[in-house]
């Protein structure tokens, strides 16, 4: 996919910056494994665990004859039920909400969370392939979660409607109970009250002897009957509730034996269900390509005009060391407005910090310069310089492009007292912008989920005077909740049908204050 993609790089950034510069922040909620982020570590409960089982009752409920439900977030809209009982779906959800904006749906966290438990959850890593785009229910769907008390043909029919056959559920299941427990707390009538210690008020009770790492130990606990023997849902002494005995017994512990062949069998059998799960979503939902680690990737790019009217291009590259080493040198080339290329119009991107990921190290270089606002930019490539090779990255031949003729100044935003914002942006004047507006795109909380819902508006601007060769605009936006997670694209429409963007900026970045003048 070409540059910009915003789901792509909003879902790959949280996928690979999990470390230093630059952390989105996801990955530390499950490192170690045995964390939990949503509260008490005495609790028994473990996030990662939490975020696996969020993802299934999100998607079990699915009818892909239909084409409705699997991964939407509807789960939100159904924490009431008891088929969706224990603390993992509001725990989680309220830990995905942060990340919700214009480009990150609550389905795609979904999704993404599971690519990130499995992910980190294991040594050497287990990858899943991670596709974006998934859209969120805007109330909740049909029921038919598996419970502990339900029959076999029941669960196998709540599989088989979200196209799940008999094996296909058994496999996913074992797949999922590596991780984590059942607990007493939620699960009262599985695990009783003797579970609970004063270490693990929660009353967890693992389903194998690894609950942190995501192996094939809860099969071979299972068929060799040690251990845990396959957890709490096989050896209960409530028969009623031993569903997965019940389930893995249902052919009679056929599937299993397949995937007890080895431990790659099991990993690359988990892989490919878990994968069918998180791309699991309805009908017309179409989801982007694979989400690859990009080893160069332009971050955080943006022009500005400053007082003066000059034009500051500024922003990160991140190399990765799968590709890059931290010695190789970044610079950035440009062609004008025109697509006039010159030598002149250059710059370096010096290293300035790095990072770790699953993926390797991130290699950040950050670059700040300020362009002849006669000649412009349209379009920049990435050079890495290694000793006297160079590689030229240019987005598939054209160069990544930027607007130079609509510029959002988010440094700009002034917040007033009650909340409104007052946003800028400069157009060039010589475009002869007859509109400039904008829509405000506000991750907002919404009834009956935890899930926000983007709410959209649009804003109107107004001039209000020049800058250099620049018009200066600006427009006033209703408070919004979730300011920092506020979004917005900016359009002007010029003379002669031209339309110039400038696309899914924050409204403020980080640090702006009302003080801050314009
Ligand atoms: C017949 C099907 C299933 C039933 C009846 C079932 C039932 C349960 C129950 C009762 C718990 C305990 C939750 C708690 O105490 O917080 C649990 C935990 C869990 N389940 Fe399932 N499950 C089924 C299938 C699956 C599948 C297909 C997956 C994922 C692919 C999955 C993933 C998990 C995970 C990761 C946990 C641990 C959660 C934690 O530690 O907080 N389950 N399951």
């Amino acid at each position: 996919a070409k540059w910009p993609n915003h789901v792509i790089n909003e879902l790959e950034h949280l996928l690979v910056d999990t470390d230093g510069f630059n952390d989105a922040g996801l990955q530390k909620a499950i490192t170690p494994c045995t964390n939990y982020v949503s509260g008490s570590q005495l609790l028994g409960r473990e996030t990662a665990a939490q975020w696996v089982r969020v993802a299934f009752h999100d998607f079990v409920t699915a009818d892909v004859e239909s084409g409705t439900g699997g991964i939407d977030a509807s789960i939100g809209f159904e924490t009431l039920r008891p088929e969706n009982s224990g603390s993992a779906m509001n725990d989680s959800l309220g830990f995905f909400a942060p990340f919700v904006n214009a480009h990150v749906s609550m389905a795609d966290m979904i999704a993404l969370s599971v690519v990130m438990s499995v992910g980190t959850c294991s040594a050497p890593t287990i990858p899943i392939p991670l596709r974006g785009g998934r859209v969120d229910a805007t109330q909740e769907g049909l029921f038919g979660v598996p419970e502990p008390e339900t029959d076999i043909d029941t669960t196998l029919d709540q599989f088989s409607q979200a196209g799940f056959n008999q094996s296909d559920a058994i496999g996913l299941t074992v797949c999922g109970h590596t991780l984590g427990s059942v607990h007493h707390g939620g699960f009262p009538q599985v695990v009783p009250q003797s579970a609970v210690t004063p270490n693990n008020t929660g009353g967890g009770i693992h389903f194998d002897a690894t609950p942190d790492v995501f192996d094939v130990d809860v099969l071979n606990e299972y068929l060799e009957w040690k251990g845990q023997r396959g957890g709490p849902l096989v050896t209960t002494d409530n028969i009623t509730v031993r569903s997965d005995l019940r389930l893995y017994l249902s052919d009679n512990n056929a599937t299993l034996h397949g995937l007890a062949e080895s431990s790659s069998k099991f990993i690359s059998t988990c892989v490919s269900l878990l994968t069918r799960m998180i791309n699991t979503t309805p009908a017309l939902v179409p989801l982007t390509d694979i989400i690859e680690p990009q080893d160069i990737k332009p971050v955080n790019i943006s022009l500005s005009v400053d007082t003066t009217g000059r034009v500051l291009f500024s922003g990160y590259i991140r190399l990765l060391s799968t590709a890059f080493t931290s010695t190789d040198q970044v610079r950035i080339t440009w062609t004008s407005r025109t697509g006039v290329s010159s030598s002149a119009f250059k710059t370096h991107a010096n290293a300035v910090q790095t990072g770790n990921s699953i993926f390797g190290t991130t290699f950040y270089h950050f670059f700040n310069k300020s362009i002849d606002p006669t000649q412009g930019i349209s379009a920049f490539k990435i050079n890495i310089l290694r000793g006297k090779s160079v590689e030229v990255s240019s987005n598939g031949g054209g160069g990544y492009p930027i607007d130079d003729v609509a510029v959002f100044l988010p440094h700009e935003t002034i917040i007033g007292a009650d909340g409104t914002l007052s946003v800028h942006a400069a157009v060039l004047t010589a475009a002869e912008a007859q509109n400039v507006t904008a829509v405000v795109s506000a991750p907002s909380p919404q009834l009956g989920t935890i899930s926000p819902a983007i709410v959209k508006s649009v804003a109107s601007f107004k001039k209000n005077g020049t800058r250099g060769l620049y018009t200066l605009y600006t427009a006033t936006v209703p408070p919004v909740s979730n300011l920092h997670q506020t979004t917005l694209d900016l359009t002007a429409n010029a003379r002669g049908s031209y339309v110039y963007r400038d696309d899914f900026r924050r409204v403020v970045v980080s640090g702006t204050s009302s003080t801050e003048n314009t």
